[in-house]
């Protein structure tokens, strides 16, 4: 049987990760593949409903936190581990690094009761009864905050994430940066501030250099996709 793939898109909000996730789930279907295309918070409908309140009710970090890996045990119970079972590819828009990179860097909730709660939340829950569940492979988006801004200031209108000023994003920013540093092996740096074209050759030469998808002659980009 296939072995199933889990790999998470991350970045800053605005760092251009919606362009790319719809056409790579595309590319591993070409080849083959099933794909359970998912995102966080949400997923299910409790995890969906949790995303509701964290977007958009007023709490403190604490709360945030703990809504966030909430709805991530649900998310990893009901969808994402049954579907690593079936040897599918999930492609998940978001998993825990963004709770170290928002509620961590971001709002300063304590990094060490971060690590605990993902272990609390990710273990037990694979066939291995030790695994703490990661990521296989995380494409993280960097991209300079101010960029970002620029690209979402006519965008849509912002959420309570969307609607934090510069600094936080900054921060945001760093905290992903730490995240990769301290697992080389897990990410790989996508340089966002370019083209959709040149960002989307970065995710295939990714995805070519872990073995996973072969080099596609005429594949179309999430730009002639989004044209088509
Ligand atoms: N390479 C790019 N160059 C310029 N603009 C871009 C690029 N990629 C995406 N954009 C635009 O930037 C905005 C944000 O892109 P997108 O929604 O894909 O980001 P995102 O990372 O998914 O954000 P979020 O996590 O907040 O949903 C959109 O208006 C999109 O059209
Ligand atoms: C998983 C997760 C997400 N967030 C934040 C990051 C974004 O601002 C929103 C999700 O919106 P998107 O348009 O789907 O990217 O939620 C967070 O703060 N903590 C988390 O764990």
């Amino acid at each position: 049987m296939t072995t199933g793939l889990f790999i998470s898109f991350e970045g800053i909000d605005g760092a251009g990760k919606s362009s790319h996730i719809e056409a790579l789930a595309q590319a591993f279907r070409d080849q083959g593949r099933v794909v359970t295309l998912t995102r966080e918070p949400g997923g299910t409908p409790l995890a969906e409903k949790l995303r509701t309140l964290m977007l958009h009710d007023a709490m403190d970090p604490l709360t945030e936190a703990l809504i966030a890996f909430a709805a991530r045990r649900d998310h990893l119970v009901q969808v994402i581990e049954p579907a690593l079972a079936r040897g599918e590819v999930v492609i998940c828009d978001r998993f825990t690094d963004a709770t170290f990179a928002y509620q961590g860097a971001g709002r300063g909730f304590d990094l060490g009761q971060l690590a605990a709660l993902e272990r609390m939340v990710q273990t037990g829950t694979a066939p291995q009864p030790h695994l703490l569940r990661e990521p296989d492979l995380t494409l993280w988006f960097d991209l300079p905050a101010a960029v970002a801004a620029e690209r979402l200031a006519t965008a849509r209108v912002p959420d309570r994430f969307e609607a934090q000023p510069g600094e936080f994003f900054a921060r945001v920013a760093r905290g992903y940066a730490d995240r990769a540093q301290a697992a080389p092996a897990r990410f790989a740096r996508i340089d966002a501030n370019a083209s959709r074209h040149a960002v989307w050759q970065q995710v295939v030469q990714a995805m070519v250099r872990k073995g996973w998808l072969a080099i596609m002659v005429g594949t179309k980009t999430a730009d002639t996709r989004e044209q088509a």
